[in-house]
């Protein structure tokens, strides 16, 4: 990690909840300052948030969750739905170091040949050598004339043009019309540019800069030697890399097949058109999974909407063909959250169940069986977000073969109010050198997010202004390989 700065520890996320708290009650500032103007209204999202972070229970206080058996599952939604789970919630560097080891290992698959259109975002399966000469002839690299020899020089009549085949060799003193990217004629000596030359009244053909020898002539091979390295295995293929592999002669790539993954939708609450209405809301999570998946290196089979009916959603999970199946919604112990009861039925392996991390830390990760497995995200459409960035993003990025990001880091413009206990991602706009955090930041809402160009992490009690904080880039943050594959 890069200028990672020094973190205010010790209880600054107390203090803003504590201040939340004060104004909510509309006491004004708890520090013992004047009285704030602003009006605390009840739905102020970030009280609300803070609200929340007090209210909810510490991992370290008497009421919370004990140690956990790896496999341990709660009692099935249905036996008793506020059933505390007995699990240990993950640190989150931690879950993400987990998310990455269960991809490791997963038995690589065989490489597919790709035209190389259809191989953008891919990872090239081995290194890619120069199928010729770069250029492959002897090029002009600007229009004007080709020219042997000091001047004047006799002008002959036709031209060359790029595209078209050779001209015969030139003798001293003669030059010839000449295009940028067409053949140089044999025994030419450089090219006058037009801007530095003129014709007198016999037709012959004078410098008024002269050209040294073998300018603006790119010789051939000067870029790459036909079977000189170009890239190496493991490169991601972006627009660059398709504009490169076809002028070094490729018509075809090999590359690492995406990771397959499917997504399953969880709640009868969902519409999928229309305004909110009786308590219905619109799926939010649809739409926004599939691209941003891809955007991570995947490849999306499938997006279905499951009811909550525990056997309905353990059918889909059998019978999907995906390396990785993400669910949304049903995590947490409600009623109808029957992704833990289902889990436990398929005897799949919970890796990481709970993440110290808000929103999010009902996000799971499972393995189904060899090479298969399932990211749980939350519903809450934030949290879901999170559990994206914390699970899938490690898990699908080693699967696709892409690198490891160089972690970075920015100081964040203003104090970021921490969980008492737990990592927060807090979506921030990078502005110059510094990462300013967004409002309307809660587990459920997307404005914030939707104007974002990152996650924060935000250390257990949050910072003071200025603190460097590591910033996780949102896919298309990044000039989007995921905007390209759209
Ligand atoms: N007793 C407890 N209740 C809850 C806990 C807890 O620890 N104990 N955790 C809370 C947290 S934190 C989260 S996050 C949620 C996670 O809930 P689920 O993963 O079970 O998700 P749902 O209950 O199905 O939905 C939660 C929320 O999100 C809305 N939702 C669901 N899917 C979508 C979608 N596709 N698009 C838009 N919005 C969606 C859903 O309507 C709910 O409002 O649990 C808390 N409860
Ligand atoms: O409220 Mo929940 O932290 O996971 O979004």
């Amino acid at each position: 990690m890069t200028g990672r700065g020094t973190r205010e520890t010790g209880n600054g996320g107390e203090r803003y909840v504590e201040e939340a708290l004060a104004m909510a009650r509309g006491e004004g500032d708890p520090q013992g300052g004047a009285a704030r103007t602003r009006p605390v209204l009840p739905q102020d999202p970030d009280i609300e948030e803070a609200l929340a972070l007090v209210r909810e229970e510490s991992p370290s206080s008497p009421a919370a969750p004990a140690e956990a058996a790896t496999r341990g599952f709660p009692a099935g939604a249905g036996d008793s739905p506020a059933a505390p789970r007995h699990r240990a919630a993950t640190p989150w560097p931690r879950a993400r170091a987990l998310a990455e080891r269960a991809a490791r290992s997963v038995p690589p698959r065989a490489p597919v040949t790709r035209r190389p259109e259809a191989a953008l975002g891919l990872v090239l399966a081995a290194p890619l050598p120069a199928l010729t000469d770069l250029p492959s002839f002897d090029t002009s690299a600007m229009d004007g004339w080709a020219v042997a020899g000091p001047g004047p020089w006799d002008v002959r009549e036709e031209g060359v043009l790029a595209g078209h085949a050779g001209h015969g060799p030139l003798d001293d003193g003669e030059a010839v019309r000449i295009a940028t990217g067409a053949r140089v004629p044999p025994d030419t000596t450089a090219i006058l540019r037009s801007e530095h030359g003129r014709t007198d009244d016999k037709g012959r053909l004078h410098a008024t800069r002269d050209p040294a020898h073998g300018q603006d002539i790119r010789p051939r091979g000067q870029e790459c030697r036909s079977g000189d390295h170009l890239l190496s295995a493991g490169t991601v293929v972006t627009p660059a890399v398709l504009g490169l592999a076809a002028a070094a002669g490729y018509d075809s790539l090999a590359v690492l097949p995406p990771p397959r993954a499917e997504v399953l939708v969880l709640g009868d609450e969902l519409l999928t058109e229309g305004l909110p209405k009786d308590g219905l809301i619109r799926d939010a999570l649809g739409p926004m999974l599939p691209p941003w998946l891809r955007a991570l290196g995947a490849e999306v089979l499938a997006v279905r909407r499951i009811a909550d009916d525990e056997r309905a959603l353990r059918k889909a999970i059998t019978r999907s063909a995906a390396d990785l199946i993400v669910t949304t919604g049903g995590t947490a112990s409600g009623p109808v959250d029957h992704v833990h009861p289902t889990l436990a039925k398929l005897d799949a392996e919970l890796l990481v169940d709970g993440v110290q991390v808000r929103p999010g830390h009902p996000m799971l990760l499972a393995r189904l069986g060899e090479g298969r497995h399932l990211v749980g995200l939350p519903g809450n459409p934030l949290a879901a977000v999170s559990g994206l960035c914390t699970l899938a993003e490690p898990l699908l990025r080693v699967l696709a073969g892409r690198p490891v990001p160089e972690p970075y880091t920015l100081p964040v413009r203003e104090a970021v109010q921490g969980h008492p206990h737990d990592t927060r991602l807090v979506p921030v706009t990078v502005r110059g050198e510094y990462a300013v955090p967004l409002h309307f930041n809660g587990p459920a809402m997307l404005r914030g997010i939707a104007a974002a160009d990152a996650l924060a992490v935000v250390p257990p009690g949050g910072t003071g202004p200025g603190a460097e904080l590591e910033l996780l880039d949102l896919p298309w943050a990044l000039a989007g390989i995921g905007v390209c594959l759209a």
